[in-house]
This record gives structure tokens, sequence and C-alpha cells, in this order.
């Protein structure tokens, strides 16, 4: 009882650990947006900024520069009177170092922020990233502008920058008349970001209000969360598959332990059994068969078709008066010499069995009278001729019958004690045949 209990705790221990980790895995695969990536926050109330229009005055377009407490931005009027009108807002990102930010690990940027235009016109982002080569400390211009326009309709409220989706323009590269400068996209000194009109802009009122951007870079792929997941489950069944398979072992060791006691007890037993069985059908005294025994060597013997068998019943002749004459004790001696001296010539498959008192039975299966004649005789004359110590000579009678085939155990035991009788009253110490 109390080991179910134990194994029934392991279980459940078992079942509450597996959910557990089933419930790790699926929050970890839904916080991936939280923890697989870097993010960078830049507040536009901790920028320097600065707007600028191609007429910057009453001549051509002109910028008004908007300062709220979370807003800050443009609004801006383009007009046709130049070949290129724009305005541009401009956003100093520089560290103390003046070294710019390096975003060359990100992949987008997210702006929290709006932007609008007369006529579904383009916003125009760009990142201006200073190269020791050529770029001036102070001048954006100078700076490489890798840049990308994205529809009025994109950037309605809160947008995305993709950072794969950036080019350096031709124009830029062109107007810097330099040959160390390629039109190659490169995000690791960001100086200035700059927010302006695009190509082409209509004329009219633009509007543009910004908050804060949201730099990101993936710093755990997803895919890769799905592989290191996949690699823990399996990892972890083989290793619960093993410890199960290890106290399997463990209790088939003992339970090979508890059967091989088994064995051996009943071994034993049985051993024992066979001692008992042996006892139970010994007499004492004598250590020929009793009754018991007898019945059982008898029942063999016509089970087996033993045939033919002798059966004989031999009778101490006068055992009363040596009782009598000697005492209980040197009776009991004569008793077991005769068995004795009876044992001695039977074979091992003949048996000795007590019949009665002073009576016993000789069975000798698979033989003839004519078989065993000579034998009888030397038994009798072995029990005349033995010293038992008692200061007489010992005679036993013998009543021999035969039992063949269909033969009737009862029938061949009353033929013996006829035979016995006829011995008896024919004096005695002599060997009578039944019919
Ligand atoms: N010492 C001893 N005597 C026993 C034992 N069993 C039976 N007897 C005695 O055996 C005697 C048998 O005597 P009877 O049946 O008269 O036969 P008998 O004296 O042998 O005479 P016959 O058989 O006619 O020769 C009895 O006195 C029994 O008490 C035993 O285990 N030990």
């Amino acid at each position: 009882m109390f080991k179910q209990i134990r194994i029934y705790h392991y279980v459940l221990l078992l079942l509450l650990l597996i959910l557990g980790l089933m419930v790790a895995s699926f929050m970890l695969i839904k916080e991936h947006s939280n923890y697989g990536f870097e993010r960078i926050y830049i507040e536009m109330k901790d920028t320097k900024f600065s707007a600028y229009a191609d007429g910057n005055t009453f001549k051509g377009s002109n910028v008004k520069t908007i300062d709220n407490e979370f807003e800050k931005g443009f609004d801006c009027v383009i007009k046709h009177l130049e070949q290129y009108p724009y305005c541009v807002l401009t956003i100093d990102i520089r560290d103390i170092k003046m070294n710019g930010m390096d975003f060359s690990e990100f992949t987008e940027m997210t702006v929290v922020g709006s932007f609008e235009t007369p006529d579904n016109d383009f916003l125009r982002v760009g990142f201006r990233h200073f190269d020791a080569g050529y770029s001036l400390m102070n001048s954006s211009n100078s700076m490489k502008f890798n840049q990308m326009e994205l529809k009025s309709e994109e950037v309605k409220r809160n947008f995305v920058i993709e950072f794969d989706r950036l080019t350096v323009p031709s124009w830029w590269v062109a107007g810097m008349k330099k040959d160390n400068v390629d039109d190659l996209v490169e995000l690791n000194h960001i100086s200035y970001i700059e927010f302006s009109t695009g190509t082409l802009p209509s004329e009219g009122e633009y509007k543009l209000r910004l908050e804060y951007f949201v730099f990101e870079k993936e710093v755990m792929n997803i895919s890769k969360v799905y592989e290191y997941l996949l690699i823990f489950w399996a990892v972890f069944l083989m290793l619960i598959m093993s410890v199960i398979v290890f106290v399997l072992i463990l209790r088939l060791k003992a339970k090979g332990n508890n059967e091989k006691i088994l064995i051996e007890i009943n071994n034993a037993l049985s051993v024992k059994s066979v001692e008992l069985e042996l006892i139970s059908q010994t007499d004492a005294l004598t250590g020929a068969f009793n009754r018991f025994g007898l019945q059982k060597k008898l029942i063999n013997t016509v089970k087996n078709k033993q045939y033919p068998s002798i059966v004989t019943l031999v009778d101490i002749d006068h055992f009363k008066s040596i009782n009598d004459t000697f005492g209980h004790q040197k009776g009991d001696y004569v008793l077991e010499k005769i068995c004795e001296i009876i044992k001695s010539h039977l074979r091992n498959d003949e048996s000795l069995s007590r019949y009665g008192g002073e009576e016993f039975l000789i069975l000798m299966p698979n033989l003839s009278v004519s078989q065993v004649k000579d034998r009888i005789e030397e038994i009798r004359v072995g029990i005349q001729i033995s010293d038992m110590n008692i200061n007489r000579e010992v005679t036993a009678s013998f009543g021999v019958a035969q039992l063949n085939k269909n033969g009737n155990i009862k029938k061949i035991i009353n033929e013996a004690d006829k035979a016995l009788y006829i011995a008896k009253s024919s004096g005695r110490n002599c060997i009578s045949y039944g019919d």
C-alpha cells in the first residue's frame, strides 16, 4: 500500500513537471516578441532638431518648427517656386563623442507619430551615416544618405521603417563628387535622422508630428526557439525514459531475486515434503513401510501393471512368548532385527511393510513364485540362524501369493494370509504358497 502511494506520487509529480514545462514552452513561444528582441527608444524631447525648407522664408516653401511637450515636428507649406521644393526636419542623435549610433544590427525603426500631406504625397526618411573618409562633423549633407520614401497612406499614424528597404540615392553619390563614396547602405555611425517631404511634393500644407522612435533587432530568432525547445524536449523525454527503464530494471531485478528466494524455499519445502511423505509412510520402530506406505506400494504395482508380483506375509512365530519371556524391549529388538534381515535380501524395487504387530508384508514386483522361491527360503533361514540377542532361536512363517494380471489386491492378501495360516498350522518356520 505504502509503495503504491509512493509510485502514485511520483507519477503525479512527473505529470505536474511535464505540465509545467509545457506551459513554460508555450510562454517562451508566446513571449518571443519581448525577450527575442533588443529595442532602443529615442524620445524626441531628448533630441536636438531643426526644420528647414527650400525657400526658408517668404520666397519659396516655408516651414515652422513644432515643439510641444510630447510632439515635435513641422508645419510646412510647399510652393512650386523651386525646381526641387522641400521641407525637412533634421534630428541630431549623436552621443557625447559625436560618434553617431550604430544601427547596423537593427532591422527596423518604428516611428510613433504622423505625417499629413495635401495629396497622398511621399514622406522621405533618411539616416545620415558619418564616414571619416569624406564626412564633415557638422554637415549632414556630407554624410551618407541612407533613405527610403513611404507613401502618405503608409504613414498616417505610427509607421515602420524597414532597414532592408533603405537605399543610397544616386543623386547624393553624384553630388558628393568623391571617388571614395559608394552607394552601399551603411548604418553604423548614424548622426542624424531626417524626415522630409518626398520626390515632387504637391503644393500645399504638410504636417509632421513625432513622439519617439523604437529601433529593434532580433536577438533570438523564433525558429531558434523552436529548435532549442525541440532539443530540450527530446533530451528531457529521453531522460525520463531512461529513468523509467532504470527503475523497471531495478524492480525486475528485485522481483528476480524474490523469485529466486521463492524457488529456493519451494525446493527446500519440496525436499521437506518428500521427507515428510516418507516419514508418514514409515513405521517408526522397524523402518519398514507402515499400512499407509504399503497401500501406496500396492496401488503403484497395480497402476504400473507390474504383473506378476509376489506378496508374502511374514509372521514371527510365538512372538507373544518372546515378549513374555524376555520383555517388550527385547521383543522390539527382535522386530527390528528381523526387518533388517528381510531388507538385506530385497532389491531396490522390492519393499517391506509392517502389516500388523509382528506381521510383515514383502512386495516383489514383476516376479513370479518360481523366481522368488529361493530368496524367500534364504530369508526364512536367515531369520532362523540369526542371533537375536536372546538365548533362543527365532523363526517366522511365510504365506506367499502371486498377483497376476487383472488380480485384486484384497484377494491376493487374503490368499497370502490363507497360505500363512497353512504355514502356521504346518508347524511354523516354513513357507506356504497360495493357489
Ligand atoms: N515387543 C512388541 N510386541 C508386540 C508389538 N506389536 C505386537 N506385539 C505383540 O505380539 C504378540 C503377538 O502374539 P500372537 O498374535 O498371539 O501371536 P504369536 O504369539 O506370535 O503366536 P503365533 O503367531 O501363533 O506364532 C502380542 O503379544 C503383542 O503384544 C510391538 O511393537 N512390540
